[in-house]
């Protein structure tokens, strides 16, 4: 039995997440989409679902979703969590505002909060505005997304925009005067027939606050920020006693690599850090010649199996992003899918020569590698960066994973992550 469940809308986001609970004493696992009857998990206090469910059509997104709790539900979760991004990446189609109406109605449940701050990162929601860093979301980079521009910052507008039924706001005063007060304006809400609450946070004392006013709501919803509240909330609960080492780190024998196919401002900094690391050896590919039909998959294993266990390596595709929009106009959108096939059979045959440690930046490049290797589920152990945890593949041979969202870490992420599994 568990006692939380999480359903999120993409990988990285769910390894975020996960990482966020088990920093709160919780044992988590993640698990890759839906898993079969078949899979076997060691006991744990959460299960996360990594959907990829954020750009799809909402029709797809609501379905996976809503069988996602129902299977959570059924191992005995009774709270969920419906994790999106800390930029809100949405259209006016969704999936935020249909996901979390379903999720409603299949749970029963007639209001939900919602809350995609995470002041680590510099993610603030201030009278329903939310910002990034010192700039609005609409005039930050993510109004020039290419699959969810984000054009506007006004959170209830942009959820009026998606989801039925009424909007409402706990705006920063409430926030700061604490849980309490924050409870009494969710249940006024309540009485007011409204069905979906923003709640301003600016900070992590907030969140914590608004984790503790939810306690009795069986769907919350946000970023990995609107977790930090609900262990605490639960354990005052009496039903969950945080745990010393929830997820402690393994160490196993073999060579590791960093596999790099993000191409955000943050991994291109990582990357020119890692290579000025002396001793680590790089591998850039040759994507054009890649797309142009050259498998560079041999020609990269022949570089890597001389290196492999003597030097930290680094193979990476990542460009900037003006490369990056060159190589689309030349090659078409189906570039990318074939770049990340390509790392993912580079991490297979990793594998197949003893690699036991990956580091994978990007969040697509992360679910092409999780699933080239097979991994159907990952045990969540302690956390390198802010979201960014090693985790553990639970049906595969010796394999530890650190996938990294592309905005995320410092820029020393790559050899602190590999320093921390010598
Ligand atoms: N040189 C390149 N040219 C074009 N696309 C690239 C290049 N290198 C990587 N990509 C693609 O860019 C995408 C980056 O997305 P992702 O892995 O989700 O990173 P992030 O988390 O930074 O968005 C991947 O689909 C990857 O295959
Ligand atoms: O909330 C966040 O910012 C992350 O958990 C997340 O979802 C990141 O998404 P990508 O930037 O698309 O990896």
């Amino acid at each position: 039995m568990i006692l939380l469940g999480a359903i999120a809308d993409d990988l990285t986001g769910a390894t975020d997440l996960a990482s966020t609970l088990r920093e709160s004493g919780m044992r988590v696992v993640q698990t890759i989409g839906l898993p079969g009857n078949h899979l076997a998990l060691p006991p744990v206090d959460a299960i996360v679902v990594a959907l990829k469910s954020r750009s799809i059509e909402p029709e797809l997104a609501v379905g996976q979703s809503v069988e996602a709790a129902t299977w959570l539900r059924s191992l005995g979760a009774g709270k969920l969590i419906f994790k999106y991004c800390s930029t809100f990446d949405s259209t006016d189609r969704g999936n935020i505002g249909p996901v979390a109406d379903a999720l409603l109605n299949a749970l029963g449940a007639d209001l939900t909060v919602h809350c995609p701050a995470f002041p680590n990162n510099g993610r603030t929601v201030y009278q329903g505005h939310l910002f990034v860093g010192s700039d609005l979301l609409s005039e930050s980079g993510m109004r020039h997304h290419p699959i969810t521009p984000m054009t506007d910052s006004n959170l209830p507008r942009l959820l009026r925009r998606q989801a039925s039924g009424d909007v409402s706001l706990v705006c920063h005063e409430i926030v700061s005067q604490g849980a309490p007060a924050i409870a009494d304006a969710i249940a006024a809400a309540r009485r007011a027939g409204v069905r979906h609450v923003v709640v301003d946070a600016l900070s992590e004392r907030h969140l914590i606050d608004i984790g503790l006013a939810t306690a009795d709501l069986v769907l919350v919803s946000g970023s990995s920020g609107i977790a930090l509240g609900i262990p605490d909330s639960l354990a005052r609960q009496g039903r969950f006693t945080p745990n010393r080492d929830p997820g402690e780190l393994r160490r196993f024998a073999g060579p590791s690599a960093v596999l790099a196919g993000s191409c955000s401002r943050a991994t291109l900094g990582q990357i020119a850090y890692f290579k000025s690391v002396p001793d680590a050896a790089s591998y850039k590919l040759d994507v054009a010649a890649l797309l142009d039909g050259r498998d560079p998959v041999d020609e990269v294993m022949a570089w890597a199996s001389r290196r492999l266990g003597s030097k930290p390596i680094l193979i990476y595709a990542s460009e900037t992003s003006e490369n990056v929009q060159a190589i689309l106009r030349g090659y078409g959108a189906g570039a990318v899918d074939r770049i990340e096939a390509t790392l993912g059979r580079i991490a297979v045959e990793l594998h197949r020569h003893g690699v036991t440690r990956f580091v994978v930046a990007g969040g697509e490049t992360s679910g092409a590698v999780v699933h080239a290797l097979g991994v159907e589920a990952l045990v969540i152990g302690p956390s390198i960066d802010t979201g960014v945890p090693w985790t553990y593949a639970t049906n595969a041979k010796p394999l530890a994973v650190a996938l990294k969202s592309g905005n995320f870490g410092s820029e020393d992420f790559f050899a602190r992550a590999l320093a921390q599994q010598p």
